[in-house]
């Protein structure tokens, strides 16, 4: 009896847990053009600065709203528009390449949904060719795509490894994170030393000598 209730609680817990590694995005975010976009933040952002008390006649501020504006669209969160989504190009592995590729220090610019303040670091990833192989900048681009919308980093290490994993036809994908969140550092608890490490990966890489691998192709000193 007690048995039978516990696995109902457990059933309803897991029922309770849809996991996603989609961004949370209204079904209707790009029906409006970027242009329309950007004087409704422009917009906002005027009454958010006059909320402070700033006087928007002033020749440094007045610009200000629209920078902004233009900046979350076009810069920091162009990664949120599937049309900038990069294409991932991949090639046939001829030479039976079979051992792992790691593209190392990538870096990571990004921002913390919880408080719109940066996140920067550098991303690593790995991954064991099939029959496909990729060419090494769109893995740089595919995380400077993810890294421009609001960001927790472990959705953004899942986001990165699930795309490489559907374009090279493989599980055998590696992406870690080690990023400073300004969030903690810059306000709230200050603190200025600890950064945040995210590891996600599959296939191959549940080896642990695979990992291990992994973590001895980091750090080269190159140059
Ligand atoms: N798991 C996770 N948490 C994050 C990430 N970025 C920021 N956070 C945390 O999100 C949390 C938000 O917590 P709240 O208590 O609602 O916000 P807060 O009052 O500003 O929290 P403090 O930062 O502790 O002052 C904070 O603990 C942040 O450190 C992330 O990438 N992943
Ligand atoms: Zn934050």
């Amino acid at each position: 009896m007690k048995d039978e209730l516990l696995n109902q609680i457990e059933d309803i817990g897991n029922n309770h847990l849809s996991t996603s590694v989609e961004t949370p995005l209204r079904p209707d975010a790009f029906d409006k053009p970027d242009d329309v976009k950007i004087q409704n933040i422009q917009k906002h952002f005027m009454a958010i600065m006059d909320e402070l008390g700033l006087d928007l006649k002033d020749d440094s501020l007045s610009g200000t709203p629209y920078r902004v504006a233009k900046m979350y669209v076009k810069e920091l969160f162009y990664g949120l528009n599937p049309a900038n989504k990069p294409k991932l190009s991949s090639f046939e592995n001829k030479y039976g390449y079979g051992k792992m590729l790691v593209e190392s220090n990538i870096t990571i610019d990004s921002a913390c949904e919880h408080h719109f303040l940066p996140i920067t670091g550098f991303a690593h990833v790995a991954y064991i060719p099939n029959e496909r192989v990729i060419g090494l900048s769109k893995i740089n681009r595919l995380v400077d795509y993810y890294a421009h919308r609001p960001q927790v980093q472990e959705r953004l290490c899942l986001q990165i490894m699930k795309d490489l994993q559907q374009a090279l036809k493989t599980e055998s994908v590696l992406v870690m994170i080690a990023s400073k969140h300004l969030c903690v550092s810059s306000r709230g608890i200050k603190d200025k030393s600890s950064y945040t490490t995210t590891i996600e990966y599959g296939g191959a890489f549940n080896d642990i000598e695979r990992r291990k691998e992994f973590f001895s192709c980091l750090n080269q000193e190159i140059d």
